[in-house]
């Protein structure tokens, strides 16, 4: 049965760091190549299967957002209202940020890093003053007043995570949802991993599994209480959604 609101959402196309394999967090690197090519094609399939938006949502940082433009271009709908908030950041690395991630696991352990990268409520190590990104995320004027002074993060978990990008879920896109408005979120790997946790009720296990790919749409459709009906449906084939799954998850491997 159709549901009644229709949902799409898009983790960015690669970026240059994903592409390095560097823990980004709130690093605002840019897209590779590859990966503005992986948002043309989304924008292309969306395109072919009809998908029409009244809203988009999107992070304050720049590879989500060309993901979003890059969209939005190939609909034809550069107009359309977008709304940004550091809500849908990705989760804030902390100290692991521009750390590449295969030889933290060389470092640490397969077993260390992957508890990074995917347990529910280990943070990695807080961002410290002499982090040599530190000065660039904390005096970043986009971050001017918003999050307060007491709210900006060192370190996320996804648990801490999910706690700043749920009351922008709850309080922003539902109510538009319940409109009828119809909508796209551009975002990135956890602030959409926290999403569908929350949409589809996935316990703290489950969610440790889930690695969404780089530049693929996809599709939930909600019933009138908002519960799914059909579950993170991916706009491409069934073998390259799989694999590009696994390609994530073995960002973390040790090579
Ligand atoms: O911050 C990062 O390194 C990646 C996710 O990393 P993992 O949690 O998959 O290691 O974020 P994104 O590319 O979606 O903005």
């Amino acid at each position: 049965m159709p549901g009644k609101y229709k949902i799409v959402m898009i983790r960015h196309g690669e970026s240059e760091w994903n592409q390095k394999n560097l823990f980004c967090g709130w690093y605002d690197a840019n897209l590779s190549e590859k990966g503005l090519q992986e948002a043309e094609a989304a924008g292309k399939a969306l395109k072919a299967e009809g998908y029409e938006f009244d809203v988009a949502h999107t992070s304050v940082l720049k590879r989500a957002q060309i993901t979003l433009n890059t969209v939005l271009a190939q609909l034809g709908k550069t107009d359309l209202p977008v709304e940004k908030t550091w809500r849908l950041n990705e989760r804030h690395y902390g100290g692991l940020t521009g750390l590449n991630k295969a030889e933290t696991a060389a470092k640490y352990g397969e077993a260390q890093v992957q508890i990074w990268r995917r347990s529910f409520d280990v943070p990695p190590p807080p961002m410290e003053k002499d982090h040599p990104y530190y000065d660039t995320i904390m005096n970043d004027p986009r971050y001017a007043g918003d999050p307060k002074p007491e709210e900006f993060p060192m370190f996320e978990s996804l648990k801490l995570t999910i706690e700043r990008t749920l009351p922008y879920w709850n309080n922003v896109i539902v109510p538009q949802i319940k409109a009828g408005k119809r909508i796209l979120i551009a975002a990135h790997g956890n602030s959409l991993r926290g999403i569908v946790k929350h949409l589809d009720g996935l316990s703290e296990a489950a969610i440790m599994e889930l690695n969404l790919p780089t530049g693929i749409p996809f599709v939930y459709e909600l019933d009138e209480d908002l519960k799914p009906v059909d579950s993170m449906v991916f706009l491409g084939d069934e073998e390259t959604v799989k694999k590009a799954m696994e390609a994530v998850a073995n960002q973390g491997k040790a090579k």
